[in-house]
């Protein structure tokens, strides 16, 4: 076991090693400060100064390793740490990897998921498939590939297939098309092990993630507003906690700074301007503790 040079215990963390996650989630951990492999064949990397050491690993095994306590904690999807039916529980989402689950077959064959029954279903995610058959009590031979699913109906090796759909262009590609509602919504999550005890730097790792996310989803919105109409303008810009609000120089004005939600904050500063704010500025927030 590694430890620091004061004899703590390091944090033990899985990262994505390939695939769709594993760029964005090297990319918050850099973010949040965390050192991180400059070459994709390192499997393993510590980062002493911070407590924490990294293992790069395939993003469908890494439920497992959390769920088995032999790490810490672990960046996943929600779909693989669900289809791995480990004992791990979902922390917190990271906003990366967002996808859709659906079943598909042939462009027109399908309308209604009850035509799943007596069919032969390939994919990727028996675990999550043979769930969702079980809660309908749908009869189905569910047959495990590793990628490339879609093939596998005009091979002849299945009716349909069920899979992640991000754009829709391989399924178009291959002729086929959804039908039903969306199985599962998922997105990359951080996963830790389904126990009431948690583990040493834990706090502050997750203290860090999420300065990251309100970092990337909020911007600093400044200005100044006539004092009468600081009640309207606060209502339009209530922060996270509350607004700053400061006497200016200027007899009657007031400087106000708050965090807003960076999605819709062009349209914020018009509705601010129109109500008498001027010197609105927007900026970036670089990191972030709530
Ligand atoms: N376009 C996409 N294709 C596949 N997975 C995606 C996509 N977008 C997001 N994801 C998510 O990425 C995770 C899949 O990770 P995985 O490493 O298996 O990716 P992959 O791109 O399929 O890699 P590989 O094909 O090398 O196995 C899942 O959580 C999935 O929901
Ligand atoms: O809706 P789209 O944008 O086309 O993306 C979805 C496709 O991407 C993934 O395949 P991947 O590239 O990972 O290949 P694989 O089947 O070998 O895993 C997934 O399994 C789908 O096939
Ligand atoms: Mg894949």
């Amino acid at each position: 076991m590694s430890v620091t040079a004061t004899g703590e215990k390091l944090l033990r963390i899985a990262v994505p090693n390939k695939g769709a996650l594993s760029v964005a989630a090297s990319e918050i951990l850099r973010e949040a400060g965390y050192r991180q492999r400059s070459d994709s064949k390192e499997l393993a990397l510590i980062d002493v100064e911070n407590g924490v050491e990294f293992f790069y690993l395939r993003p469908r095994d890494i439920a497992l390793y959390v769920g088995e306590g032999t790490l810490d904690i672990g960046i996943t999807g929600r779909d693989l740490l669900l289809d791995s039916g480990a004992t791990a529980r979902e922390v917190t989402q990271l906003g990366f990897g967002q996808s859709n689950f659906y079943f598909a077959g042939r462009g027109g064959e399908f309308t209604d998921l009850a035509q799943l029954e007596g069919k032969r279903i390939a994919t990727s995610y028996v675990g999550v498939v043979q769930r969702f058959l079980d809660e309908r009590g749908i009869n189905a031979t569910v047959t495990r590939l590793d990628g490339a699913v879609e093939t596998s109906i005009k091979l002849g090796v299945a009716d349909v297939i069920a899979d992640v759909v991000e754009t829709g262009s391989t399924l178009r590609a291959a002729g086929l098309e959804t039908f039903g509602e969306v199985v599962l919504k998922s997105e990359g999550v951080l996963i830790a092990r389904d126990i009431d005890e948690v583990p040493a730097g834990f706090d502050i790792f997750l203290r860090r993630l999420q300065g990251v996310l309100v970092a990337r989803s909020y911007v600093m919105m400044d200005y100044d507003i006539r004092s009468e109409h600081v009640a309207k303008a606060v209502d339009l810009t209530p922060g996270i906690e509350s607004p700053t609000v400061s006497p200016l120089h200027r007899e009657g004005w007031v400087a106000v700074r708050a965090m807003v939600p960076r999605k819709g904050s062009q349209r914020l500063m018009d509705e601010l301007f129109d109500i008498g704010a001027r010197g609105i500025l927007l900026t970036e927030i670089n990191a972030c503790r709530l």
